[in-house]
C-alpha cells in the first residue's frame, strides 16, 4: 500500500454539502458559511477503544465517526463535514483501510456529511482521530451549563447495552445477543433528533461516551445544580435485563460508549420535546429532576434512599493522576 494511491481511492467524486469550495486535492479545505459552526474531535485507537476480536475494520470506521456526530448531537448541530488523521501499522491491509472508510462513509451518507480531508502515516497500532463539523442556528448551541433547576432529566434510547456487547464479545462466544454486540459496534447518535429541537428556547445536552454517572456530574458542574436521577427510571433493554441481570444498572450508569442524549429541558417545552421523539419513533425517558445547589452533584434515588453518584466510567491516563 502506498500513501498517495490509498488517498486517491479514499476520496469521495463528489460532495453532498453544497458550500464546499475545495475539496479534497490541495494543502487544505475550503468552505463558505453564514452559520455558527461546531467543530469536535474523538479519536479511536486500536486495543483501547477497539480490537480486532471485537470489530471489523467497518465498523471500526462507522463507531469511529458516530463518536464524533454524538458531539455534533450534544451541541445541538447538524452534521456537514469530517476529516480523517490515520495512523496505519503493518498488518492492516489496503483492503481492510477501504473497508474502515466505508463504515464511516456508512454513517456519512446518512446525515449527508463530506469527507473533507486527512492526513495518513504509517505506525504502530492503528489510530482514527476524526474532526467532525455541523452547522448551528445562530446562538443555538446546547450547553452542558444550561440545565436550571426546576427542569426534567431525560435521556435517549437505552442505556449500558454498548458494555453488553462488549462483555459478550470479550467473554462470550458464540455471543447470547446480536443485538447488544450491534450496539456496541453500531451505536446511532441522535443528531438529527438534536438538529430539529432547535426551536426550543433552551435545551440542556451531553452526549454519553463515558456513562450517565460521569456525564450527568459534567453537567452539574457546568450549570451549578444537583442533578436527582431516578434508579428505578434508566432505561434498560429487554436484551441486557436477561442477559446480564446483576450488571446492567452499574452498566447503564457508567458503561459508556452508548452515544445516547442525556440532557435537561424546562417543564413548558417538555412536549415539543417528547412530540418531536414520538414523530421520529424514537424512546425518550424521564429520569429524574434539576433542583438548585451550593454544592453541585448528583443524587441516585431508590425509593426513599438517596446516595451520591460519582462520576465513575472509563477515565484515560488515569493511572498518571497520582504522578
Ligand atoms: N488534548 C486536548 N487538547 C485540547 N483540548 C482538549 C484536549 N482533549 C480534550 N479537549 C477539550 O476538552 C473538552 C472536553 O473534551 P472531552 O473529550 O472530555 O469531551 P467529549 O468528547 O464529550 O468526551 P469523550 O472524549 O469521552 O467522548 C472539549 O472542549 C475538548 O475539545
Ligand atoms: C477492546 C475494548 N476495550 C475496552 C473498551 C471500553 N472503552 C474504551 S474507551 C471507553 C470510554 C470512551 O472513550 P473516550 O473517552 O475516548 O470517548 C470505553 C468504555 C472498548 N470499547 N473496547
Ligand atoms: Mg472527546
Ligand atoms: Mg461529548
Ligand atoms: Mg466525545
Amino acid at each position: 500500500m502506498e500513501e498517495f494511491e490509498l488517498i486517491r481511492r479514499l476520496s469521495p467524486s463528489y460532495y453532498r454539502q453544497s458550500s464546499v469550495v475545495k475539496g479534497i486535492g490541495d494543502d487544505a479545505f475550503v468552505f463558505r458559511s453564514s452559520e455558527d459552526i461546531v467543530f469536535t474531535t474523538d479519536t479511536m485507537v486500536e486495543d483501547v477503544h477497539f480490537s480486532k476480536s471485537t470489530m471489523a475494520p467497518h465498523a471500526v470506521g462507522y463507531r469511529a465517526l458516530a463518536a464524533n456526530v454524538s458531539d455534533l448531537a450534544a451541541m445541538g448541530s447538524e452534521p456537514a463535514f469530517y476529516s480523517v488523521s490515520l495512523v496505519v501499522p503493518p498488518d492492516w491491509t489496503e483492503e481492510e483501510i477501504v473497508e474502515l472508510y466505508d463504515g464511516m462513509d456508512e454513517l456519512g451518507r446518512v446525515f449527508g456529511m463530506d469527507l473533507i480531508g486527512g492526513d495518513t502515516v504509517s505506525g504502530k497500532q492503528l489510530v482514527v482521530a476524526i474532526t467532525a463539523h455541523g452547522y448551528l442556528q445562530k446562538g443555538k448551541a446546547r450547553y452542558r451549563s444550561a440545565a436550571r433547576p426546576g427542569d426534567l432529566l431525560f435521556v435517549t434510547g437505552t442505556l449500558g447495552d454498548s458494555r453488553g456487547g462488549l462483555e459478550e464479545l470479550l467473554h462470550s462466544s458464540p455471543p447470547f445477543s446480536e443485538y447488544l454486540v450491534q450496539r456496541h459496534r453500531y451505536p446511532e447518535p441522535r443528531a438529527v433528533f438534536a438538529s430539529r429541537l432547535q426551536g426550543l428556547n433552551r435545551l440542556c445536552l451531553n452526549d454519553v461516551s463515558d456513562g450517565i454517572a460521569s456525564e450527568a456530574n459534567e453537567i452539574a458542574s457546568a450549570s451549578g445544580v444537583t442533578v436527582h436521577v431516578d434508579r428505578e427510571l434508566l432505561p434498560i433493554s429487554e436484551s441486557l435485563r436477561s442477559v446480564y441481570p446483576e450488571k446492567a444498572v452499574e452498566w447503564a450508569l457508567s458503561g459508556g460508549e452508548d452515544f445516547e442524549l442525556l440532557g435537561t429541558v424546562s417543564e413548558q417545552e417538555k412536549e415539543e420535546l417528547l412530540r418531536t421523539a414520538e414523530h421520529m419513533k424514537m424512546r425518550v425517558t424521564f429520569i429524574g429532576t434539576i433542583t438548585s445547589s451550593d454544592a453541585p452533584r448528583v443524587l441516585i434515588h431508590s425509593g426513599e434512599k438517596a446516595e451520591t453518584l460519582l462520576p465513575t466510567g472509563y477515565t484515560h491516563l488515569q493511572e498518571r493522576r497520582s504522578q
